[in-house]
């Protein structure tokens, strides 16, 4: 592979707000250039003129004008016509200083299924774009009236056989049909002009609605994204990677961390094809801890909960009004910075790794910087990025310990908890995606499949990330769309799950201990035996200990929660048995359902 880095471009359809903020964000994301459409130029009061050189104050180049439609295989007087708006366009162009134009295929109910035709009049647009030093880009549409493969696209370009028209690849418009992207090492590079970078979910839909609400940044979605761009450089085509991604969220979406978030699916897909990258993600060994931000009132309540759980406070941090709880290899971090009431959220989580100089180096490489710190003298210098949720994330060695001294014993017997089985974060909505990707690109982990489900609140997702070794796991949970005032009772819960060597014990000594389990009604045990013919024993100490239960073809998963603590926090003890690789989501409703009704029991 060419150890010469690409050149990154955006589409400013990727971005929302007006060109201005568009260009701002791409800029400040460090890309290389953008390609312009049509619709942003047309509603913006700068001259082109001026966006030619408010672009090059930016550093930013345009690198396409876009889209131009509906131009080939037509009548004599509708080609005039066509040929006439395409000088217009080019007049822009030329004001611009942008020398390639897309012509996507047509779907004008004036055009005729006739490639010969096609590609005659392409051939005369092609004419008149060299005139003035131009050239045009021709995209097949996956919806395209004729021309809907970028195989047929090729067939006209090159029975058309002008210098000056070439094709532009898309990699949504090729993928989302199934296409066989092995084929466009059939092509010459220096015919491939253009080259448009899209992911998307897998969806049973139709292909435009789903091209122009659904697309992603690659890495986010379901296709192989690698595969293709591999095929398209192995043509010898060096020209941009240029994100194009129509979806409806990142449309509405601030425009200045969607950008970072589309510049860090380009770097991540340049690593996965063998571009050089400054740092690669170090191995990772666990949760080295997480840190929950609270004010003095939850704070009390967790520090209450945490001793019942059997969890010992062994230190307090030299300089900050910080505590440190252990159990096992599960450590948790309460820091009274808050100053709103009730505020319990989850301020941080740590990774361990052993290398954490070179996971701040690949956090930054990833436009992930890392976080100011102020630090005592003698205290561990932890290096932190910020997720898209503002949790901090830390990458740790051990050294961390260090900072605590004074240790005081559990007034209780511990319970079996070994370590954190993972850290569960509900995003807002509008950073599911993003957050992914982060986790993905910035720390290593890798995304496990989508699960989407019904539950109280309306239609929910939730996907894991989780690092080679299954030592670190977050779940990120988010809604799939986000409409109106109502609300749970709780708002984005978050929770630390703790492995525990045996749930049901556990269950049976908190409730003995009063500690605040959350109670699970009795339908769900009926439901549940309905369903997966338990064992009765089993079944009865479920019920009893209000312990949830799920199976999977690997093995079987029972986990207890707490009632929501402060404002948004539980803990749970989750205990995996033969490779349960999930996190219990059929069980989610059900305990979302019951925290709204603790809630409202407590309020009321
Ligand atoms: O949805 C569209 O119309 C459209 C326009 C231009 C493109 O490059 C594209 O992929 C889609
Ligand atoms: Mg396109």
């Amino acid at each position: 592979m060419s150890a010469v880095e690409p050149r990154r471009v955006i589409a400013t359809v990727c971005l929302s707000g007006t060109l201005e903020d568009k260009l701002a964000a791409a800029a400040a994301a460090g890309f290389d250039g953008v390609e312009l459409f049509e619709n942003d130029l047309v509603v913006s009061a700068a001259s082109p003129a001026e966006i030619r050189q408010r672009c090059a104050d930016l550093g930013l180049t345009i690198d396409l004008y876009q889209p131009f439609r509906d131009f080939e295989a037509v009548p004599p007087d509708v080609l005039r016509a066509n040929l006439r708006r395409a000088e217009r366009k080019f007049d822009v162009m030329e004001q611009l200083g942008v020398d390639l134009v897309l012509v996507c295929s047509t779907v004008s109910p004036d055009a005729v299924d006739d490639d010969e035709l096609a590609a005659e009049q392409l051939r005369l647009l092609a004419e008149r774009a060299a005139a003035r030093g131009m050239r045009v880009a021709y995209e097949a549409l996956a919806w395209g009236r004729f021309v809907n493969t970028y195989e047929h696209s090729w067939r006209i370009v090159r029975r058309a056989d002008h210098p000056a028209l070439g094709v532009c690849l898309d990699s949504f418009h090729v993928l989302s049909r199934g296409g066989d992207p092995a084929l466009i090492r059939t092509i010459p590079g220096e015919k491939l002009f253009f080259l448009q970078l899209a992911d998307a979910p897998q969806l049973d839909m139709d292909v435009l609605q789903w091209s122009r609400h659904h697309r992603l940044f690659p890495g986010q979605g379901a296709f192989d994204l690698p595969t293709f761009v591999g095929n398209v450089l192995s043509t010898g085509y060096r020209g941009p990677l240029s994100l194009e991604v129509f979806n409806d969220v990142f449309r509405q979406a601030d425009p200045k961390p969607a950008a970072l978030d589309a510049m860090r699916s380009l770097r991540l897909l340049e690593e996965q094809v063998g571009f050089p990258v400054a740092a690669p993600a170090p191995e990772l060994s666990g949760h080295a801890f997480a840190e929950l931000t609270v004010d003095e009132v939850a704070g009390a309540k967790l520090a209450e909960t945490l001793a019942a759980l059997g969890f010992e406070r062994t230190g307090e941090h030299g300089s900050k009004p910080v505590q440190l709880w252990e159990q096992g290899g599960a450590r948790v971090l309460l820091n009274a910075k808050a100053e709103t009431p009730g505020t319990a959220v989850i301020g941080a989580l740590a990774v361990e790794t052993g290398d954490p100089s070179s996971s701040a180096l690949r956090a930054d490489a990833m436009h992930a910087p890392v976080l100011p710190r102020t630090r005592g003298p003698q205290e561990a210098n932890l290096a932190s990025v910020a997720a898209p949720d503002g949790t901090e994330v830390f990458f740790c060695s051990d050294s961390w310990l260090a900072d605590f001294s004074g240790a005081g014993a559990s007034p209780v017997p511990g319970l079996g908890i070994t370590g954190i089985d993972h850290v569960a974060l509900t995003q807002p909505f509008d950073h599911f995606d993003e957050a992914a990707l982060f986790y993905r690109s910035v720390v290593g982990l890798r995304p496990e499949p989508i699960a989407e489900y019904a539950a109280p609140f309306g239609m929910v997702r939730t996907r894991g990330v989780v690092d080679p070794t299954g030592s670190v796991r977050i779940a990120l949970t988010g809604t799939l769309v986000r409409r109106g005032e109502w609300a749970p009772a709780v708002r984005d819960p978050q929770h630390i799950a703790f492995a525990c060597e045996d749930v049901l014990a556990a269950a049976r000594a908190l409730r003995e201990r009063g500690a605040p389990v959350l109670r699970v009604p009795d339908n769900y045990y009926d439901d549940l035996d309905a369903r997966l013919d338990l064992d009765r024993e089993l079944l009865v100490q479920l019920r009893a200990n209000s312990v949830l239960y799920d199976r999977d073809e690997h093995g079987e998963y029972l986990h207890v929660c707490t009632e929501i603590l402060g404002s948004r926090i539980f803990f749970e003890l989750v205990q995996r048995i033969g490779g349960y690789a999930g996190y219990g989501v059929p069980n989610a409703p059900v305990r979302m359902a019951a925290h709204r009704r603790q809630r409202l029991a407590a309020d009321g």
